[in-house]
């Protein structure tokens, strides 16, 4: 099944929401806010980025992180890699499939949201090309023995404090350019 072919392995569904706590839960008041359900209360589209989110592309919900990296690990120890896998190596190689990516996005200017004018095989390779920069990263995460899960979570609730809605609604700009 194609990687981005949204309508057959993903449906519309409720997103998981997270805290600015960095808590998680798919069960929280938010995530129906999110998912767009029913009509979203004006902060609440102000929080999930208006309207389209009810639309929103999803994920299927496994494998998770964890699973990624357990299915690596059992990956490169069979093959006796991890001698080859030290963290700068995989780095590189990470840096490298990213510009896989970018190859396949080169010279075609802007691309709309969904790749409306890709071929079946053009998202396919990129399906493929994301899934070795994302398997490098996670690998790369725990052979630094960082918990990417909850490392990610930290970050997305600085990142919301860094960025507060209400201030930076609609702008672009970078929080070292607002003056208060
Ligand atoms: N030493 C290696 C070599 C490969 N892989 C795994 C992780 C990546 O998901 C994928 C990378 O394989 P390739 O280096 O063959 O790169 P591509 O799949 O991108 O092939 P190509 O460079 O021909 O596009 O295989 C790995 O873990 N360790």
């Amino acid at each position: 099944m194609m990687a981005t072919n949204g309508e057959k392995a993903c449906g519309v569904k409720d997103e998981s929401s997270v805290s600015s706590n960095g808590a998680f839960g798919s069960n929280s008041p938010s995530a129906a806010v999110n998912g767009a359900a029913k009509e979203a209360s004006p902060a609440s589209k102000l929080q999930n980025g208006g309207a389209e989110a009810a639309k929103r592309f999803t994920f299927t919900s496994e494998p998770t992180i964890e699973d990624i990296r357990r299915l690596q690990a059992e990956f490169t120890d069979e093959r006796d890699w991890n001698q080859f896998h030290q963290p700068r190596n995989l780095l590189l190689a990470m840096v490298g499939e990213v510009g896989e990516v970018s190859e396949l996005f080169q010279w075609r200017g802007e691309v709309a949201e969904g790749l409306p004018d890709w071929t079946e095989s053009e998202r396919e390779q990129l399906g493929q090309e994301l899934s070795d920069v994302l398997i490098y990263l996670v690998e790369l995460a725990e052979k630094c023995h960082v918990d990417l899960p909850q490392a990610v979570l930290r970050k997305m609730a600085l990142n919301r404090l860094k960025y507060p809605a209400s201030k930076v609604h609609g702008s672009a700009k970078k929080y070292t350019e607002y003056k208060d």
